[in-house]
């Protein structure tokens, strides 16, 4: 005899949705997109044009991408048993304010290449789950257009420190009026690394006038343009390739950021323990460790080896966020455990776009959500707040 099954009247719990999903199939319904995250990149990978899945998909190289994902491996849980774990607690403190979750989305630019929907439907699916978003400076959308689609939930803003300093307060400061709650400058990409698969083909949308939005909508950098960006697109792509890029940028420069904005500002793309502590002594708030998911620097360290060094030399001191490589439950316990903060999820949820637009962004965080939360719970805890360096095997 088939029993009827009520999600409905479960516990709540993040990993309620696998119960969802269960349920469904009691009827007879299979998960629309594909559940492992190697067969939704399959399915975005026939969804979208070859040049926009490489760009998202690519490396620079691709030993560095390869080795942020093998290097989880070396690291495992080690699990407990007999503790009560009927409750359970994903929240974690950044910055100060406690977020439901240790997921926030990272910035990826030029989201049109995925999805008409771009940012604005990732904004959406944000809001749904609550998950602190960080736009990108390269995005498709002006930043107040996608700050308003967060409503009540966090965001951040990600500074492409350009080479012009009014440029960069005009933009930080934008960030700010509209409600941006944190500046998140990235230091690993004062110029785009050697990416094959982008020179296989020939393609980088920007040089199309894709991914500007900020820049066309922004009174400094208009100034610099003798046409109005819609009548001259040519332009636009001249003024921006010459002020998006500041090669010549040192550690002193931080100063005159730091007073452009009363905003948090965490400097991504920190591997280094000694650039960590640099960050702190100038006046930083956090750091992201990350090597911008294998993009950058090919041959690289892998971003999570580079975690525990950093959390080491500056966590008690200021925040440690992680990226590059978290794909799973699991990936996002093992950053907790080593000291992060909280973890961005980059890939897997351009490809839940490609797929469904916001709707399939959305089912990619409920999924790691619910995986997060059945992983803390079957490791025999009941707070990600409880993890440390002891939930990893020696
Ligand atoms: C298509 C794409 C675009 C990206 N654009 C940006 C960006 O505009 N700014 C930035 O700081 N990082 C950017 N990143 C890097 C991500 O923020 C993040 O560091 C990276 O995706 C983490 O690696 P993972 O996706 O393999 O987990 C981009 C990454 C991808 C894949
Ligand atoms: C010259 C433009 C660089 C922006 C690249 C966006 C990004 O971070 C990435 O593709 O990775």
């Amino acid at each position: 005899m088939t029993r009827s099954f009520d999600v409905a009247t479960a516990p709540e719990h993040y990993g309620n949705h696998q119960l969802g999903i269960y349920a469904q199939g009691l009827k007879g319904q299979l998960p629309e997109l594909p559940l492992r995250y190697e067969d939704m990149e399959a399915r975005a990978r026939e969804v979208l044009p070859p040049a926009a899945y490489w760009y998202v998909a690519g490396g620079a190289g691709e030993t560095s991408m390869a080795a942020n994902r093998s290097a989880f491996d070396r690291y495992r849980l080690l699990p407990r048993m007999l503790t009560d774990v009927s409750q359970r607690d994903l929240g974690r403190t950044v910055l100060g304010k406690r977020q439901v979750s240790p997921l926030m989305i990272a910035p990826l630019g030029v989201q049109e290449i995925i999805h008409d929907q771009a940012e604005l439907g990732v904004a959406r699916a944000a809001a749904a789950v609550d998950v602190p978003m960080i736009l990108s400076t390269v995005s498709s959308f002006a930043l107040e257009d996608v700050r308003k689609e967060l409503g009540t939930t966090s965001g951040w803003y990600q500074l492409y420190w350009p080479n012009d300093d009014a440029l960069a307060t005009s933009l930080v400061q934008r960030a700010e009026k509209a409600g941006y709650e944190a500046i998140v400058v990235t230091l690993d990409t004062k110029m785009l690394a050697w990416r094959e698969r982008d020179l296989d083909g020939a393609y980088l949308p920007f040089l199309k006038g894709q991914g500007l939005a900020n820049y066309t909508s922004d009174p400094v950098f208009c100034a610099g343009l003798e046409k109005p960006p819609q009548d001259d697109m040519r332009a636009v792509v001249k003024h921006w390739s010459d002020v998006f890029a500041a090669p010549a940028r040192t550690w002193d420069d931080l100063a005159r950021l730091r007073d452009a904005t009363k905003l948090p500002i965490v400097l991504k793309g920190v591997l280094h323990p000694e650039d960590a502590i640099k960050a702190r002594e100038a006046g930083m708030d956090g750091v992201i460790v990350s090597n911008h998911g294998g993009r950058q620097v090919e041959g690289s360290i892998a971003a999570i080896d580079a975690l525990a060094g950093v959390v080491d030399a500056v966590g008690a001191r200021m925040d440690v966020l992680f990226d590059s490589g978290i794909r799973r439950g699991a990936d996002v316990l093992k950053a907790i455990a080593l000291g992060a903060d909280a973890v961005l999820i980059g890939r897997p949820f351009a490809w839940g776009l490609a797929c469904a637009g916001q709707a399939g962004v959305e089912e990619v965080l409920r999924r790691l959500l619910a995986d997060i939360d059945l992983t803390l719970a079957l490791t025999g805890n009941d707070s990600l707040d409880g993890l440390s360096r002891v939930s990893l095997a020696p």
